[in-house]
């Protein structure tokens, strides 16, 4: 290695939450070294869903197109009883849709998280070595060592996306605090042919019965994902031969309706970090939580903690933000993410409660009480709903209902003769972050609300010229929230917001205080 190089940042490991951490550190123009033990993409996919909050990072850096063919809308999810009668349904709100994309998806991982990395390979500031171990890692007031088989990398902070059984969370003792879930699942890849998809029903299924819970969901394709929780005495590694899992599968499909393309035991666990930080380590991804899979948030809660820590990391880096803010800014990082995780793993354990009562007398009360709670008639819950808003860390002292949660993203007018108008011909919309940029902006519902500044802001007034909606996504917002204006963070939360226009300035002037900046 160059001995005198200290990378801006140091990411060990490469899987969804590495690469979103690399591109979007190396979109911002900090130079970052990537290392990761395995040489390839993970062929296998572990995540399956992702939404639209995950889209619209997606969209930050580029790479929709390139991974539209391999991304498709969730179905809806069908909860059944005992005896097999419906007794929830999870889908999605109808359009327009908040955040700009289709709000729950499914994916297939190993082509996503191609594209991520070919998007990461077009930033020259970014060095990725695969096939390279961390051994140790080290750090004093300046930066962080990283003794990896391959040499030995200096940087100023460093990110541990290393899954699991992170080897910097390890090293640097940093425990884990048990959220209290802990079962032994199969989980099973089919890709089915037609005689076996023409076999299956139409939407994701999570059959509540207290024999053996199990899900069935939806995936992109012919791809089609069990979950299926084992029994007291079964052998985990049993169970995942072909032959057993043939057997287990053998409700739904036998061997001639498709080929296995993976099947492994897993515990299901509810783990969140004790502290996110350590000086100038951050975890990140499963190396800070994992949560059973029931809402298929696994990779979308990574997503969220690089896309959070990413523009944190890049104020402090090029002096944007300063001395004790800068201290705050990077201490919010963990604050906000662990309090966000743990309410989500807490709703997510309220979803597999439903799944996986064993006891059959509990599991027809619990039965009879959902259906007693909606008259017998199973409402639509959307999935989105189920997610928290952020609660604590780098947010206005306000007390509403849009504070902490995702500023939507609402297609506006593009045309010739507009200052952002694209230069292709034929376009006529666009998504208000390619228009707006994903910076701080102070977003005005119309042109009467007045602005305020701090260095760095970017206005948005909606309804002007360049800035027309076109289904009214932001105004209804706006009304909802009962409010004038938001201020909206780089990763497109509300910081807060401006009940009337005499409150902008307020607004404005608070953030930049806790930023130490001048107003
Ligand atoms: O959102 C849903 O309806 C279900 C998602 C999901 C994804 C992956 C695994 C699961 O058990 C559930």
């Amino acid at each position: 290695m160059n001995a005198g190089l200290v990378y801006d940042v140091a990411i060990v490991g490469y899987g969804p939450a590495g690469q979103v951490a690399a591109a979007l550190l190396g979109q911002a123009g900090l130079s970052v070294h990537v290392c990761e033990r395995l040489t390839d993409v993970y062929q296998i996919p572990r995540a399956i869903s992702l939404d639209h909050e995950i889209m619209r990072v997606f969209q930050q850096l580029g790479v929709v197109d390139a991974i539209a063919s391999h991304v498709e809308p969730f179905t809806p999810s069908e909860f059944y009883g005992v005896d097999g009668q419906l007794i929830r349904r999870m889908t999605m709100v109808e359009p327009p849709y908040p955040q700009g994309w289709t709000p729950s998806n499914v994916f297939t991982q190993p082509p996503v998280e191609q594209a991520l990395r070919a998007r990461v390979a077009q930033l020259p500031n970014v060095k990725v070595e695969l096939g390279v171990e961390m051994q140790r890692i080290s750090q004093d007031a300046e930066g962080v060592t990283l003794q990896l088989s391959s040499g030995t990398v200096r940087a100023k902070y460093a990110i541990a996306c290393d899954g699991g059984s992170s080897l910097v969370r390890t090293q640097l003792e940093m425990p884990l605090e048990d959220l209290d879930f802990d079962e032994p699942w199969l989980v099973v890849d089919v890709l089915c042919n037609e005689q076996g998809l023409a076999k299956l029903p139409q939407v994701s299924v999570q059959y509540c019965e207290p024999e053996r819970p199990c899900t069935l969901v939806i995936g992109p394709k012919n791809h089609r994902r069990w979950e299926i929780s084992l029994k007291p005495g079964e052998d985990p590694k049993q169970v995942a031969t072909d032959e057993e899992t043939w057997k287990l599968l053998s409700r739904w499909l036998t061997p001639e309706d498709g080929e296995l393309w993976r099947q492994a035991s897993y515990r299901f666990h509810a783990l969140v970090a004790a502290n996110w930080r350590q000086g100038r380590v951050f975890l990140a991804g499963d190396a800070a939580h994992m949560q059973p899979p029931f809402l298929g948030q696994g990779m979308c809660q990574g997503v969220r903690d690089v896309t959070n820590l990413s523009w944190k990391l890049r104020s402090v880096l090029t002096g944007e933000v300063q001395g004790q803010a800068a201290e705050a800014l990077l201490d919010s990082y963990g604050a906000e993410r662990k309090a966000h995780v743990r309410e989500l793993t807490s709703r997510i354990k309220g979803v597999g409660a439903v799944i996986c009562e064993r006891d059959p007398v509990k599991a027809r009360e619990r039965d009879a009480r959902m259906l007693a709670e909606c008259g017998g008639v199973v409402k639509d819950t959307p999935r989105q709903d189920i997610l928290p808003r952020l609660e604590t860390g780098l947010l206005a002292a306000q007390s509403n209902t849009a504070r902490g949660s995702l500023f939507p993203q609402p297609w506006v007018r593009v045309g010739h003769g507009k200052p952002w108008a694209p230069a292709s011909a034929g376009v006529t919309r666009g998504l208000l972050d390619t228009v707006t940029g994903n910076g701080w902006r102070l977003v005005l519902a119309d042109a009467s609300v007045p602005s305020a500044q701090f260095a760095g802001l970017r206005i948005v007034t909606l309804g002007q010229a360049d800035c027309e909606e076109t289904e009214g996504v932001a105004a209804s917002w706006f009304r909802r929230h009962e409010c004038v204006a938001a201020l909206v963070r780089p990763d497109n939360y509300v910081y807060g917001v401006a009940a009337s226009a005499a409150d902008v300035p307020t607004l404005v002037a608070e953030a930049a205080r806790a930023l130490g900046l001048d107003a």
